[in-house]
């Protein structure tokens, strides 16, 4: 399947979760068994291109999508968890939201100093869930310098601040004035 082909199992659902949002809604790329194998396949061959040591994913729509990608290079998989989910003492970084805030943790120890670790999810809006993604492992020792969506909303000026903070962007579609 084509990027353009994905872009059509994509689901829009306008004023959620607040008036004024176009909620872009992966349930139904991922419902197609086809659309979601492609998703992945496109995510994996760029994840390997960047020379990726591990793979993280932020929670929840992230770990779909990056764990899918670490099983099919059989490598590591790094869960960024919403705050108080992790047994042990975590780092954590809060952050803004499109539509509020948040906050986001690791296991300190889940990391080799100086891997080289891509970051996978679903949507990059305004950026900030990844930009605190990136900052966290780095805190943890991660060398990061790729990042991969299946979604990038561009007018939300997201990947330019990732790419500003030194992690390239790469994403399938794009959803851009409409
Ligand atoms: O670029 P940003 O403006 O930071 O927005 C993008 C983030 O928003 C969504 O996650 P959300 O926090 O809604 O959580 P979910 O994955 O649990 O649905 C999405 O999955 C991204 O992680
Ligand atoms: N417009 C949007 N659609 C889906 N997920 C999002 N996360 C942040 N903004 C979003």
């Amino acid at each position: 399947m084509t990027p353009d082909e994905l872009k059509l199992l994509i689901r829009t659902v306008p004023d959620f979760p607040n008036a004024g949002i176009q909620f872009r809604d992966i349930t139904t790329l991922i419902g197609n068994g086809r659309g979601l194998a492609a998703t992945v396949q496109m995510l994996a061959e760029a994840a390997q291109a960047a020379g990726a040591a591990g793979i993280a994913g932020m929670e929840a729509r992230g770990f779909i999508f990056g764990a899918a990608v670490a099983v099919q290079l059989e490598l590591p998989f790094i869960p960024i968890r919403k705050p108080g989910k992790l047994p042990i003492a975590t780092i954590g970084v809060d952050y803004a939201l499109e539509y509020g805030s948040d906050r986001l943790e690791i296991d300190p120890d889940a990391i080799e100093e100086g891997d080289n670790v891509v970051i996978v999810d679903d949507l990059i809006a305004t950026g900030g869930t990844a930009e605190a993604a990136a900052k966290l492992l780095r805190m943890a020792g991660a060398n990061v310098e790729q990042s991969l969506f299946v979604i990038d909303l561009p007018d939300l000026g997201g990947a330019r601040l990732l790419e500003d903070n030194g992690v390239s962007v790469f994403s399938i579609m794009q959803f851009e004035g409409e």
